[in-house]
């Protein structure tokens, strides 16, 4: 069965609505249980997948394994001969492996990791520009760790050649970089094409690419395997025309849109780092993403990992496992304990899914109380180590995740990475002074713990602190319940 990879999911940032069948006149509809069944298939082939389910992104790590050095084009943003072991950038990467060290990897880290549910081949260059090496690796897991899903990043130029292989490999999700449908734009993106044997430079060269990334989408769709699409933001060049690019790619069978910001610097070697192009801002970013939002799902927790990134996004655990150390650990994977660790996690999303709706009630509730006309939107920043849970002291934290609330629900809008507080006693009016920027526009912070210093400082500037060890949206909500009453009075 072809299902349409569209349609089911309309709504940002939430996972697929059932959505409402036409009833026949008899009350009994065939029509409704066939959608359900549909969106249900849907939903468990995302729900253990960190970047296809906001959701599963609390609870589900996954890992790359950097196994495909070429590439067949060469962007305007991306140089991967730098590298820096502390910096988490698509294409950085500290270390090439085979196939077979791959495959070893993969299984040292499924045995420690259980909660590691994917495996992704993104580069450092185009896991289609390395095809042996790329599907072999695929072949080794596929065949010894059954219960790893398998994704692939490329820019698209070769999809149509692999297609059957990557069906064949049950490879269900695969993501395009689709940074424009039109030519003139692509020739200021992309500065060469290598096609069959030759060089295209210009619109030339963007003009193949983009043909076949067209052809890439609608051979994906036709296979039935989850699409999603990243397009990188390039302020004053692709910036305005994204919305026609979601547009483009929702009415094409794309599943999810990951809107990324341009990462750009000089000392990265890039042509847009040496030629000064910025990147957007985070207001910038989200405005694109809300413009696109009505549209189809988008992705927004996105951490542009490194092409050998392992474990949950926003802790990155590959410096554990460099090829010395993991070339020296015995293989552990256990299909019975992973799918028991999986079966807890699915229960404990249950039990948050619980108490996220009793909040909500509860919020609802007051806010209807309260004397307040409208439904005031506010952004809270929260620190946590995974798990759906408010759960990190202050100081430790090297990202906040951005929740947006309101009378209705707390949802996930961002994330914002900052240089941890606590740094044994050194930098920390420097440190402060970054968080502070980059949770300026929030009403509170959500934290485990917080020392005095830093909370006055916060309250100075307007900014609350919470203490809690409890589940983020329920904490979120009861914020919101005591600002808005605060408001009302
Ligand atoms: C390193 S690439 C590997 C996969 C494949 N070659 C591709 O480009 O889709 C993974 C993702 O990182 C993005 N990327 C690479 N360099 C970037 C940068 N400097 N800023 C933002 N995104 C970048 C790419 O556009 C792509 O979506
Ligand atoms: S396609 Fe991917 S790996 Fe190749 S140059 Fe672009 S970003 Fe880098
Ligand atoms: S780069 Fe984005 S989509 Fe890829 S693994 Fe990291 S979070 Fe997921």
């Amino acid at each position: 069965m072809t299902l349409p990879a569209t349609g089911l999911l309309t709504s940002d940032n939430q996972e697929p609505i059932v959505t409402q069948a036409k009833s026949g006149g008899c009350g009994c509809d065939s029509n409704t249980s066939a959608t359900v069944e549909r969106d249900e298939r849907l939903l468990q082939r995302i729900a253990q997948h960190p970047c296809y389910s906001e959701d599963a992104h609390h609870h589900y790590a996954r890992m790359h394994v950097a196994v495909a050095p070429a590439c067949n084009i060469q962007c305007n943003y991306c140089n991967r001969k730098y590298d820096c072991a502390n910096e988490s950038r698509p294409g950085v990467v500290s270390e090439l492996l085979t196939p077979e060290e791959a495959a070893h990897k993969a299984l040292v880290i499924a045995g420690k990791i259980p909660q590691m549910t994917v495996l992704g081949i993104a580069g450092p260059g185009d896991p289609l520009a390395n095809p042996e090496k790329t599907f072999r690796t695929f072949e080794l897991i596929a065949d010894k760790a059954p219960d790893i899903k398998l994704c692939l990043s490329t820019n698209g130029l070769m999809l149509t050649e692999y297609i059957d292989r990557i069906k064949q490999l049950n490879i269900d999700h695969v993501t395009i970089t689709f940074n424009t449908i039109d030519p003139e734009i692509g020739a200021q993106i992309y500065s060469w094409v290598h096609y069959k044997r030759k060089r295209y430079r210009g619109v030339e060269g963007a003009k193949i690419l983009l043909e076949k990334q067209m052809e890439g989408l609608q051979a994906l769709k036709e296979a039935d395997i989850l699409c999603k699409v990243n397009s990188v933001m390039i302020p004053g060049i692709n910036d305005q025309h994204l919305v026609e690019v979601n547009k483009y790619i929702r009415e094409n069978g794309a599943f999810l849109h990951n809107i990324m910001p341009l990462i750009s610097a000089p000392e990265h070697g890039t042509h847009f780092g040496l030629t000064g192009q910025r990147g957007p801002s985070p207001k910038e970013l989200k405005d694109v993403q809300d413009n696109c939002a009505g549209n189809m799902k988008m992705m927004r927790h996105c951490r542009q990992c490194r092409a050998d990134a392992v474990g949950l996004l926003g802790e990155d655990r590959s410096q554990e496992f460099t090829k010395d150390k993991f070339l020296e650990m015995t293989p552990e994977y256990d299909l019975e304990q992973r799918a028991t660790v999986h079966e807890g996690i699915e229960k404990f999303k249950e039990e948050i899914k619980v108490a996220k709706e009793k909040a909500k009630a509860s919020a609802v509730e007051t806010l209807h109380a309260t004397s307040l006309q409208n439904n005031p939107k506010i952004l809270v920043a929260v620190a946590t180590k995974g798990g759906g849970l408010v759960n990190q002291h202050f100081g430790h934290a090297k990202e906040f995740q951005i929740y947006e609330v309101d009378g209705n629900e707390a949802r996930f809008v961002s994330h914002r990475k900052i240089d941890q507080y606590c740094q044994g006693g050194y930098s920390e009016e420097a440190t402060f002074e970054g968080i502070m920027k980059a949770i300026a526009d929030c009403k509170a912070v959500l934290v485990s713990k917080i020392g005095n210093c830093p909370q006055e400082k916060l309250q100075e500037a307007g900014i609350q602190t919470i203490e809690a060890y409890d589940v983020i949206e329920k904490v979120a909500l009861e914020f919101y319940e005591q600002y808005v009453k605060e408001l009302g009075k």
